[in-house]
């Protein structure tokens, strides 16, 4: 009976939205070719019985480790059999929704020799990466040195006489210690090492390096290598085998030294090519950008769950002779509503940062290096706010379900587990915020010198302004104004930099100033990055958007978005006297009301998503809402559950019992 209460129940939802909901999938894929194939590829998976994933917390380290290489090569199996397009086949990865040593290989292997290595080079290493007769993952992380990159301390000192260089562990810090896929499956690495020619040291540079036999998959002479153990969380990142990777004197052919930033000749003589040599950095860019599309999957994801269960589940009060559900109270909402207009936050920001990624690439190709400042800080820091607001959301997510999101069967805990590390990898959250402060404080030195602040930091050529400006809101309606907030944002940004560029000035070693100003710098880029990614979405708005009512939703979630920003850090806005108290209470009497706009098309909302049971893992989160039930089911699945009476009864269950059967006789 209750079952079917709650799968009426969401019918019943759906039935109130305000808005055309295939148009909106649409807008959330990016297109309609774009959501075909990824509907498409995601009900391929979830149709196909070897990528079943709901038993991935019981599996004990070798299963799952063998059950992911399984899955892999059914996946590339398929992709070769459909003959699978490469936007195709990365959606389907994608929905398999296993980490895999393929997600570093496709990921960052490929990018790290397309990006660095020279035509030749590509030519000779690509075809074979593409055809996966070689798998290749990228070796830049030691055990004593991460954020650090000039740190490294493996050492690719060159012999002349042999025209090879040799590739050396000298200390136990320079282990190799992180890559995904080093630890079991890869048979390449591109390794970071410090060029080392005639004694001197040139810095670090990317060389690729066979690891294993491709007969026997044996390692080879001289490389010590294995996988680095158990992470945070059953099942989780644990199908990931990250490793770690020493050398004994390993030589390498000289052409196998990526060259398209440095050269080396036959002589051993270094040429630095005429592009910047933060190249060397580029797979970073191209993986933050990435990592910032999928900052939107995985926010999208878990308040799909927490929003379907949020009306599935009634507690206290009465509602039509039943509880309440628990998504009608505002504090439900007032948590909820703000982290469903981040995804869509998240989902805009990221495509604009996809859009700079690749016009960055065509500049490079064409020589103008101009926007790559630009394109580091922006990547640096959208990464940086959108894994940490996502990381912190799934855990909120969790809450928001109660007790039943503490199970595993709500799939909440295991995409906690595999999230958290995006905080950490890829660049530690901290220091690439430490980046675009850096930038920041740069653009704001450089005003006077009549250099021209760029793309998404112009607005400081409109400073003079932006110190003294009134915010516009006389009255609550004007909290939905787009420029108005808009400017506000950008009035905090502009001040909270100017204050800590002249605390900065104070301090005769500037290296000083940053070190004792960062917590602070550390606000300011999150405040220049939370600006794009509310300018973004009222750009977003501002194109030709379709769909009856669909336009509609979303000025309300740009607006959630940005009014919730905006009470989190009020202190922010006060302090740098952007706005009164009287205007801060109004906008929090406008976030009510879009609230309550928001609810009756909360689940149309999150279907939107068109995200399948399959990907989506979660009892409370399913399509039909049908709850109980299939928690019942799920906890019957148990292992536990397989005797009545549980193993170790007779060894420690009974003689307890017994003892204390004793002891109250006496
Ligand atoms: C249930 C299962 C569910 C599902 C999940 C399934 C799958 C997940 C799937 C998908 C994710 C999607 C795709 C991604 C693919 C794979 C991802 C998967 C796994 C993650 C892999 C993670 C891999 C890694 O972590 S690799 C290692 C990364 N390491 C780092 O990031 C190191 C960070 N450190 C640095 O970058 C640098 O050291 C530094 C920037 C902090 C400092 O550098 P440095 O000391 O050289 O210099 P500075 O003085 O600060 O800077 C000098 C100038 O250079 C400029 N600069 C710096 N960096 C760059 C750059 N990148 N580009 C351009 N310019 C740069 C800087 O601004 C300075 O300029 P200035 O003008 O002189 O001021
Ligand atoms: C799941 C996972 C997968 C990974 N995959 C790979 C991979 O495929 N290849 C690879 O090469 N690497 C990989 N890594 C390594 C990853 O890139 C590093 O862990 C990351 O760059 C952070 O460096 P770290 O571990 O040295 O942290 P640390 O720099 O040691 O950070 C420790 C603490 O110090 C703080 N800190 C550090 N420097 C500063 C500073 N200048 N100012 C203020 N605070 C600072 C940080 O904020 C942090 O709180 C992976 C890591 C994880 C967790």
């Amino acid at each position: 009976m209750e079952a079917e209460a709650a799968v009426d129940y969401l019918v019943d939802e759906r039935s109130k939205a305000q808005f055309d909901i295939d148009a909106m999938k649409i807008i959330w894929a990016g297109g309609k070719h774009e959501f075909e194939v990824s509907d498409r590829m995601a009900r391929l998976v979830a149709s196909d019985p070897v990528f079943r994933k709901d038993n991935r917390a019981i599996l004990d380290r070798k299963e799952l480790f063998k059950n992911t290489l399984r899955k892999a090569a059914h996946a590339w199996k398929r992709i070769i059999e459909l003959r699978l397009s490469e936007q195709e086949a990365s959606k389907l990865r994608f929905f398999v929704d296993e980490p895999a040593y393929t997600d570093l290989h496709w990921g960052m292997f490929i990018p790290v020799i397309k990006g660095q290595g020279t035509e030749e080079q590509r030519k000779k290493w690509l075809p074979m990466a593409y055809r996966m007769q070689i798998i290749g993952c990228y070796a830049q992380t030691e055990l004593g040195h991460g954020s650090n990159v000039q740190g490294l301390e493996t050492t690719a000192t060159f012999d002349p006489e042999l025209d090879e260089f040799v590739i050396h562990s000298p200390t136990l810090t320079s282990s190799k210690w992180w890559p995904g896929g080093l630890g079991r499956a890869s048979t390449h690495a591109v390794v970071f090492a410090r060029l080392i020619t005639d004694g001197k040291d040139h810095g670090i540079n990317g060389f690729i390096v066979q690891l294993r036999s491709l007969d026997d998959h044996l390692p080879l002479p001289g490389i010590i290598i294995g996988d680095i153990g158990m992470k945070f969380g059953n099942g989780a990142y644990n199908t990931m085998d990250n490793g770690f990777l020493r050398f004994d004197h390993v030589r390498i052919p000289r052409d196998q030294m990526l060259m398209r930033v440095k050269q080396v000749t036959r002589e051993g003589k270094v040429v630095q090519s005429d592009v910047p040599w933060q190249l060397l950095y580029g797979t970073m860019v191209y993986v933050r950008q990435t990592i910032v599309a999928d900052a939107s999957c995985a926010l999208s994801r878990a308040v799909c769950i927490a929003t379907r269960y949020s009306a599935v589940r009634r507690q206290f009060g009465s509602q039509n002779g039943h509880e309440t559900q628990v998504i009608d109270y505002r504090t439900q909402q007032s948590r909820l509503f703000p982290l469903l207009a981040s995804a869509y936050a998240f989902r805009f920001v990221g495509e604009w940062l996809k859009w700079l990624y690749m016009d960055v690439t065509q500049r490079l190709q064409a020589r103008d290096f101009s926007t790559l400042p630009e394109a580091h800080a922006c990547t640096a820091g959208l990464k940086s706010l959108t894994t940490s607001v996502t990381a912190d959301a799934i855990e909120e997510c969790r809450k928001l379900c109660g007790g039943h999101g503490y199970l595993c069967s709500s799939g909440l805990p295991e995409l906690f587990a595999v999230y958290v590390p995006a905080c950490t990898y890829e660049g530690d959250n901290i220091v690439l915020l430490l980046q675009v402060a850096r930038f920041l404080m740069k653009t704001v030195s450089q005003l006077g010198s009549g250099e021209r602040p760029v793309g998404t930091t112009t607005y400081l050529l409109r400073l003079e302004h932006l110190l003294q400006c009134p915010c516009d809101v006389q009255g609550a309606e004007d909290w939905l104004k787009p420029d108005v907030v808009v400017q506000l944002f950008e009035a905090r940004s502009a001040r909270m930099t100017v204050a800590c560029a002249k605390s900065l000035s104070k301090f005769s070693k500037p290296e000083d100033g940053f070190m004792d100003l960062s917590a602070d710098l550390v606000s300011v880029a999150t405040a220049h990055c939370q600006l794009i990614v509310v300018s973004k979405f009222v750009e977003k708005l501002q194109q030709d958007i379709p769909g009856e009512g669909v336009k509609q939703q979303l000025e309300a979630l740009c607006s959630i978005y940005a009014l919730s920003l905006l009470k989190k850090h009020l202190g922010d806005f006060l302090s740098t006297s952007c706005i009164t108290s009287k205007q801060a209470s109004l906008a929090n009497d406008v976030l009510r009301s879009l609230y309550s706009q928001v609810r009756p098309n909360a689940i149309a909302l999150v279907d939107a998503f068109n995200y399948t049971d399959h990907f989506l893992g979660s009892v409370l989160g399913r399509y039909d809402g049908n709850v109980y039930p299939k928690l019942y089911e799920e906890a019957l699945k148990d292992p536990l559950n397989e005797s009545v009476v549980p193993d170790g009864y007779h060894e420690y269950l009974q003689p307890v019992l017994k003892q204390r059967l004793r002891t109250a006789r006496l």
